[in-house]
């Protein structure tokens, strides 16, 4: 569906070059909701403008719904930009139309006629929950809302991709877990290929099938949600599974592990633990559905002198343990 060989981007600046995007491969299944994550200046939205159209790669290739994007002319361009629908952060809506007539103006562009568009404006806002806002303005709605219009505008061209940039970081926590199960119960209803662009890890956790870090350009991690929570010490596996803040207590030393439990069994976790005699203790556990498993997290304290020991008998239980210096080296954020 999304097939990006080689993508190397290169700005010319009077500081020189800045190499925005430096050999991404990625390839994002059809009908699957890919995060892309990284920090500020990791090439999100060089990578975004690339998908798009709006900015030629530099070089490799760039292939969107069979078409390969990265090779068409100008003119060719701007209708094959109709099959990739964008949402941002802060929904630009013109204040003088009505909704309804905001959600129509993509398809006045594409030319449309008025019968038609009626139409399809009306079945767009029954999909986004809007149905009897019609004729309310921008200015009556709320954040989530707007947003919510920015989505129908967005998929009024039956574009087979959808590409969000923060979607929901000008929302507060319930208005955007109600957007991201929008834009899941979309993707199951329509069958599009969505590719979120956030710096919030609760973002990926809710809605991603997919996922990869970006940094400096490059692909760090990427892979399906249960595959990289679980890749012990990985990353993502900390950004999306922080390690809790635990009290330093008389703390020695900490093991972890992140595991599916259809892999390993909790009991079968815990009994290794066990195993190991009274002075090793499970200083936290947690199970949580993630990426359609439940991925389980546990944490072991135990007398630094018996970590290899630890790590061992983990191991042989099944699981990837690992010997952790401290329980606050995980930032909160993927950023
Ligand atoms: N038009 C441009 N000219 C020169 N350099 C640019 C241009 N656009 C982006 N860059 C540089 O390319 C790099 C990647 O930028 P990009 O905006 O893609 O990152 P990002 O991950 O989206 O960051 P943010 O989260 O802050 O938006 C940065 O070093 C940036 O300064």
């Amino acid at each position: 569906m999304i097939e990006l060989t080689g993508l190397r981007k290169v700005y010319a600046s009077p500081d020189g070059d800045v190499v925005a995007l430096d050999g991404i491969d990625l390839h994002v299944e059809r009908g699957t909701v890919h995060g892309i994550v990284g920090r500020s200046g990791a090439g999100k939205s060089t990578l975004i403008r690339c998908l798009t159209g709006l900015e030629r790669p530099t070089s490799g290739t760039v292939r969107v719904d069979g078409v390969t994007i990265s090779d068409l002319a100008e003119n060719k361009l701007r209708a094959a930009r109709r099959r990739t629908g964008m949402v941002f952060q802060h929904v630009n809506l013109l204040d003088s139309r009505t909704i309804a007539a905001n959600v129509a103006y993509p398809l006045e562009v594409a030319g449309v006629r008025r019968h038609e568009r009626a139409a399809r404006v009306a079945e767009l806002l029954d999909l986004v929950g809007l149905g009897d806002r019609a004729g309310a303005y921008p200015a009556q709605l709320s954040g989530g809302q707007k947003q919510r219009v920015g989505i129908a505008r967005a998929l009024a061209t039956e574009p087979g991709v959808l590409l969000c940039d923060e979607p929901t970081s000008a929302l507060d926590g319930e208005t955007t877990r109600q957007i991201l199960g929008l834009v899941r119960d979309l993707r199951d209803r329509l069958g599009i290929t969505v590719v979120v662009i956030t710096h919030e890890p609760a973002v990926v956790r809710d809605v991603c099938d997919h996922v990869t870090l970006l940094e400096h350009g490059r692909v760090v991690q990427t892979g399906a949600l249960a595959q990289v929570v679980t890749a012990v010490g990985s990353p993502l596996s900390r950004a999306l599974v922080p390690v809790p803040d635990l009290p330093p207590g008389d703390r020695r030393a900490l093991v972890e592990a992140v595991f599916s439990t259809d892999a390993v069994p909790t009991s079968v976790a815990f009994a290794a633990v066990a195993a190991l005699g009274d002075d090793v203790e499970v200083a936290s556990a947690t199970v949580e559905p993630l990426g359609g498993v439940r991925v389980g997290r546990l944490i072991v304290d135990a007398p630094t002198g018996r970590v290899p020991e630890v790590v061992e008998r983990l191991r042989a239980a099944g699981l990837d343990p690992l010997a952790v210096p401290t329980a606050t080296d995980a930032g909160r954020e993927v950023a």
